[in-house]
């Protein structure tokens, strides 16, 4: 699909809800670009970046990384798109956040996935991930054709360090303090769209309807 204008996105939940397998089908589908902060963060680890290592830490302890630093590498990465559509993943995650992105753009809206925390526990601990692209695999819901190797590369998958379960439980706690609040943020300006369920299979029908809509209802507007 073509967009007829600029369209910019967000999507929450909480770690493993399935934001990284929705944005794949969204970015598929209705062509926007994909910004996922943890990628962006763990490719800073990988090329061994001074602030790659120095954030390392902070990662695999379960925390979030400091909001300024967080927020200028995103708005940075921002600014090299001024002219596209593009679907953020994993950022904001603070109230801080959230209103250093409304400073410089508007969203147009926030797709949350709402997964019970029981659901999640299970999913990370078996998450097999491809670093170079942020690809995700799962040995029981979207096993690689062959073991341990991305479809696309045939390049090895690794378990990420934080996704141990003590690394989990960490990272779901600093969800509930400190990202909860950003959708009562998003509720507030009236842009938060939430998604319920267990299943990713049964929460994207959804998540694609409710995107058609709101970028036809765009067009009309336009028009
Ligand atoms: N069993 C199961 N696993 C899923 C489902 N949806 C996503 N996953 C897997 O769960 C893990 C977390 O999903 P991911 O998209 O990385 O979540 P994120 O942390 O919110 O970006 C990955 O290994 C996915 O392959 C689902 O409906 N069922
Ligand atoms: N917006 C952010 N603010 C602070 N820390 C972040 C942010 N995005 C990612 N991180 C750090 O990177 C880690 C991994 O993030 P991410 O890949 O988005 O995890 P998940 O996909 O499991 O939700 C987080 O636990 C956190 O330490």
């Amino acid at each position: 699909m073509v967009l007829q204008r600029i369209f910019r996105a967000v999507i929450m939940g909480p770690p493993g809800s399935g934001k990284g397998t929705v944005s794949a089908r969204i970015t598929k589908t209705f062509g926007l670009s994909h910004i996922s902060s943890g990628d962006i963060l763990r490719s800073n680890i990988s090329n061994k970046s001074e602030l790659g290592l120095l954030m390392k830490c902070c990662i695999d302890q379960g925390q979030l990384v400091p909001d300024d630093v967080m927020s200028r590498l995103i708005l940075r990465d921002l600014r090299a798109m001024d002219h596209s559509s593009w679907l953020l993943d994993g950022f904001p995650r603070t109230v801080p956040q959230a209103e250093a992105l409304d400073d410089a753009h508007s969203v147009d809206t926030v797709i949350n996935l709402n997964v019970p925390f029981q659901t999640i526990k299970q999913r990370l601990t078996s998450r097999w991930t491809h670093l170079p692209t942020g690809r995700v695999y799962n040995v029981d819901f979207n096993p690689p054709k062959v073991p341990g190797l991305d479809d696309e590369t045939g390049e090895p998958l690794v378990q990420r360090d934080d996704d141990t379960p003590d690394t989990v439980t960490l990272r779901l706690k600093a969800y509930e303090n400190q990202t909860e609040p950003v959708l009562e943020y998003y509720r507030s300006n009236g842009v938060l769209e939430t998604f319920t369920g267990t299943e990713t299979n049964m929460i994207w029908p959804h998540v694609e309807a409710f995107l058609h809509k709101k970028l036809f209802s765009v067009k009309q507007k336009v028009a």
